[in-house]
Parts: structure tokens; C-alpha cells; sequence
């Protein structure tokens, strides 16, 4: 077993119980009131501004422009992503 199926089946609880959160069902079938919604999405920007900038040094690190270039362009995917409910 490789080491991301290890991985993968360690979480599974975790990754099964996931699909039945209320949140998910929620979105899933539309009754997931707007002001939860508009909470997550503002709290999620602030995750998304640190993993742009994890993404970001590890583009400062990478071994070649290649790799720093396709990491780069996930920084700015990520940063789009983090501005997306502001309009
Ligand atoms: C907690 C959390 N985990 C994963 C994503 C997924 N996601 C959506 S945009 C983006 C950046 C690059 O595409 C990522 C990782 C998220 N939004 N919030």
C-alpha cells in the first residue's frame, strides 16, 4: 500500500463523516441558511491568504522556473479565490 492510500484510509471516519455534516447537506440540498454560508466564505479567505503564501514560498524555493512558475500561478489562482466574495 502506498503511502497516500495509508494515508487516505487513516482518515476515512473522518473523510466518510464529512459528506454528512449538516453544513454539506445543507449546500447539497439548498436549506444551508445565507448567513452560515457568508460566514464560512469570510473565514475561508483568511485561509486561502495562508496557503497563498505557503504556495508562495515554496515557489521561492522550487528547483527550477518551471516548477516556481506553476506554483506561482496557483498564488494567484488562490488569491483570486480569497477575493471572490468581495465582487
Ligand atoms: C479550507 C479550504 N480547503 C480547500 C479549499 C479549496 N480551494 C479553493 S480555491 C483554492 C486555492 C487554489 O485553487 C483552494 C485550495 C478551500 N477554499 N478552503
Amino acid at each position: 500500500m502506498s503511502f497516500t492510500q495509508e494515508l487516505r484510509r487513516w482518515v476515512d471516519p473522518i473523510w466518510q463523516a464529512s459528506f454528512e455534516h449538516p453544513f454539506i447537506t445543507g449546500l447539497a440540498d439548498g436549506t444551508l441558511p445565507l448567513d452560515r454560508f457568508r460566514f464560512y466564505v469570510q473565514q475561508d479567505s483568511y485561509y486561502l491568504t495562508e496557503f497563498g503564501r505557503v504556495l508562495a514560498v515554496a515557489a521561492s524555493r522550487a528547483g527550477d522556473l518551471a516548477e516556481a512558475s506553476e506554483l506561482a500561478a496557483h498564488v494567484r489562482t488562490t488569491w483570486h479565490s480569497s477575493r471572490g466574495w468581495q465582487g
